[in-house]
């Protein structure tokens, strides 16, 4: 690729890349400005975005065949991540100051996949081609200048921000698996050790690839917080056509080696409070919710700590004698298991139902950890008996949509 990203040449303006053309759909426009101009063409988008898609990668590969190798050889649902990201990204543009922590987190995220610069403006012009060929009602050469713009500062607090960080730290570590505990016949826990230090806060996750699906990144939340060995587990359970999770949960052994990218997330313990937790974890979305409780017991600062841990059946509670093993050396620890059904069979309502028939929780700050869709209604609940939002803490549930795969 030929060095670093260009589009700002022309700045955005005077109709960018593909030549200066007629005043097209968009030379009458009521809210012309950026932000006007680049959410009408999402809202063209939207009912054809896997089109556009499609076209997207299918320009980007067949004009620069050299990015191909950056992504995995099967392009599964994964696919319309990084499209979705852009777009996200773009049409946030005139509040840069907003996105930069966003950006900055994506441009670190992607020194893992061997993105440079020189790849940025191969994506820039494959992105601007799929629009307009996909928005020909609302794309026109004003359009067109303001979607350049967008995409050149995305890019540039992207390059600047993986730029910095690789005086920081390596694009990826490589960790060696130490421990592999089958705990059901789906679920294992994966102890590896990095080449390198590791640092990260525990309630983080991190992106993790196996050797049998290369360039194929699946998140996984820490199960512990840090440890004085520096060893770091993951609990994954194999999920119907998971690659990845399958892989991990049926192959891999003591002595193969994953690669990690970098700790990411904001599901973390604030230590200058002092309000009590109340955490909901369903499934293995107990992980984090383990490490956290360990973070409170390390930090020495006692708070209260109530753990709801949710699964469908009894069997499923696979990390249940751990946490009644936590709560007893730790008198600030409830835990809670929560079945779907009850003794005769009956439906318990789940984790969201237990939490609401007890508490009162309105001052406790609170965690969730588990199924999108768990994470959804638990928040609803957690709101609707009063805890405020601002102190209701999960991962994004588009990075969780692909985490267990
Ligand atoms: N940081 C995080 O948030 C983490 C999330 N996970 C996610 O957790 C999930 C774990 O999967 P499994 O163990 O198979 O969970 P599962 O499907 O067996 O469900 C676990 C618990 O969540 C509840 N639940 C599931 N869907 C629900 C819904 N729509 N509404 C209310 N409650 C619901 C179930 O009743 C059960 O108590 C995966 O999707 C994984 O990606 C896993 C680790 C960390």
């Amino acid at each position: 690729m030929d060095g670093p990203h260009t589009t700002s040449a022309d700045g955005g303006r005077g109709g960018g890349w593909f030549g200066d053309g007629p005043a097209g759909p968009d030379a009458a426009v009521e809210d012309a400005s950026d932000a006007g101009l680049l959410r009408r063409t999402m809202a063209e988008i939207e009912p054809v975005a896997d089109k556009a898609i499609a076209h997207f990668y299918a320009l980007l590969f067949l004009r620069h065949p050299e990015v191909r190798e950056l992504f995995p050889a099967a392009m599964d649902t994964q696919r319309d991540r990084l499209f979705k990201a852009l777009l996200t990204a773009a049409t946030h543009a005139d509040d840069p100051a907003a996105l930069t922590g966003y950006l900055t987190r994506l441009g670190c995220g992607h020194r893992k996949y061997g993105t440079l610069p020189g790849h940025y403006p191969a994506v820039g012009e494959a992105l601007i081609g799929a629009l307009a060929l996909h928005a020909p009602r609302t794309w026109g050469p004003r359009t067109e200048a303001a979607w350049v713009s967008a995409y050149t500062t995305v890019s540039q607090i992207m390059i600047d921000a993986a730029a910095a960080d690789e005086l920081r730290a390596p694009a990826w570590w490589h960790a060696e698996v130490v421990a592999h505990e089958r705990r059901t016949p789906d679920i294992a826990v994966v102890t590896v050790r990095p080449d390198q230090p590791y640092p990260f806060l525990a309630g983080q996750y991190t992106a993790l690839e196996t050797p049998w699906w290369p360039r194929v990144w699946r998140h996984y939340s820490f199960a512990s917080a840090p440890r004085p060995d520096g060893l770091l587990s993951f609990h994954v359970k194999a999920v119907p056509a998971g690659w990845v999770s399958n892989a991990l949960v049926r192959r891999a052994r003591p002595g193969d080696v994953l690669r990690l990218g970098p700790p990411t997330g904001s599901m973390t313990v604030d230590h200058t409070r002092d309000s009590a937790l109340l955490c909901l974890g369903g499934g293995t979305g107990i992980a984090p919710i383990k490490a956290l409780v360990e973070d409170v017991a390390r930090h020495g600062r006692r708070r209260t700590v109530d753990v709801f841990y949710g699964a469908r059946s009894g069997h499923d509670l696979y990390d249940i004698d751990t946490m009644l093993r936590l709560q007893q050396s730790h008198p600030w620890l409830s835990v809670h298991p929560v079945l779907d059904d009850d003794a005769a069979g009956l439906p318990t309502g789940g984790l969201p139902q237990a939490v609401r028939a007890s508490g009162p929780w309105d001052a406790h700050d609170a965690y969730l950890s588990g199924p999108p869709g768990l994470i959804r209604r638990g928040v609803d609940a957690l709101v609707g008996i009063g805890i405020p939002a601002g102190r209701i803490r999960h991962d994004s549930l588009e990075e969780l949509a692909g985490a267990a795969s």
